[in-house]
């Protein structure tokens, strides 16, 4: 039975991943360190001998110009590149724009509240009430202008991204295709992913850290299914990037 291979990585780090602030649905930019991990990520894809046949990105541009740096540096610019809501960061709701360490202090320097709202499955933070700024004109082709999200668990990121990424990326692009997939996204989506893809139960999920800019390779049979565990193109900076991201907002 023949392996087809699917690429997927969190954006290179943000000008507020540097900031220590929730991005979520905010289209904030990669920083300059962001620039280098995407690069980075091109020259580990070609280095794994990896060669992408399509590109998927969310709508967010810390998404799109990863996805791109990486195509640059394999000299595809010209590949089919895909830009879709579904795969945004999870939206974190009121807490969109605070700096982490505030929300902490917010939920009473309490490590188990903090760690539910960031990690837990069903950890959900407050709603935006009224108009959502974050809802601009790229987002004008969603007919149902109520599915958009307003604050979300990842039990909600879920619901919206894998109904698109089963039929979509697996089904057609990777099995009936044959295509290698390359999927550029974001924390919430690349654990989204792995939850379905490696079957984590609910309360192992809220272990699981991404680190930014470090592909996962997935290698899938006919049926959609893991053949073996999916790996880290470079495991020890993904180890790294893994810790930092853990420990985000318990300090200053
Ligand atoms: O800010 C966000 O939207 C996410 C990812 O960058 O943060 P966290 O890792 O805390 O879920």
């Amino acid at each position: 039975m023949p392996t087809h291979k699917l690429i997927v990585l969190r954006h290179g780090e943000s000008r507020w991943n540097h900031e220590n602030k929730f991005c979520g649905w905010i289209d904030i930019p990669l920083s300059e360190k962001g620039k280098d991990e995407a690069t980075r990520a091109g020259a580990l894809i070609k280095d794994a001998g990896l060669d992408p046949d399509v590109v998927y990105t969310s709508r967010l541009t810390r998404s799109i110009d990863t996805g791109l740096r990486i195509l640059d540096h394999l000299n595809k610019a010209w590949l089919d590149h895909h830009k879709v809501w579904q795969l945004n960061e999870r939206h974190y709701g009121q807490y969109q724009g605070r700096n982490k360490h505030d929300v902490f202090v917010l939920l009473g320097e309490d490590k188990q509240k903090f760690h539910y709202i960031r990690r837990d499955y069903h950890g959900t933070p407050p709603a935006v009430e009224g108009p959502d700024p974050c809802i601009d004109a790229r987002y004008n082709d969603v007919v149902n202008q109520a599915v958009l999200p307003r604050g979300e668990s990842l039990e909600m990121v879920m619901k919206r991204v894998m109904p698109f990424f089963i039929q979509e990326v697996l089904n057609h692009q990777l099995i009936q295709m044959d295509r290698t997939v390359l999927v550029v996204t974001h924390g919430s989506v690349v654990r989204s992913v792995i939850k379905h893809l490696s079957h984590v139960s609910d309360d192992d999920i809220s272990s699981i850290n991404v680190p930014t800019g470090v592909p996962l390779v997935f290698e899938l049979d006919d049926h959609g299914e893991l053949v073996k565990d999916y790996y880290y193109l470079d495991q020890e900076l993904a180890a790294k990037g893994i810790e930092k991201v853990r420990n985000e907002g318990l300090q200053k």
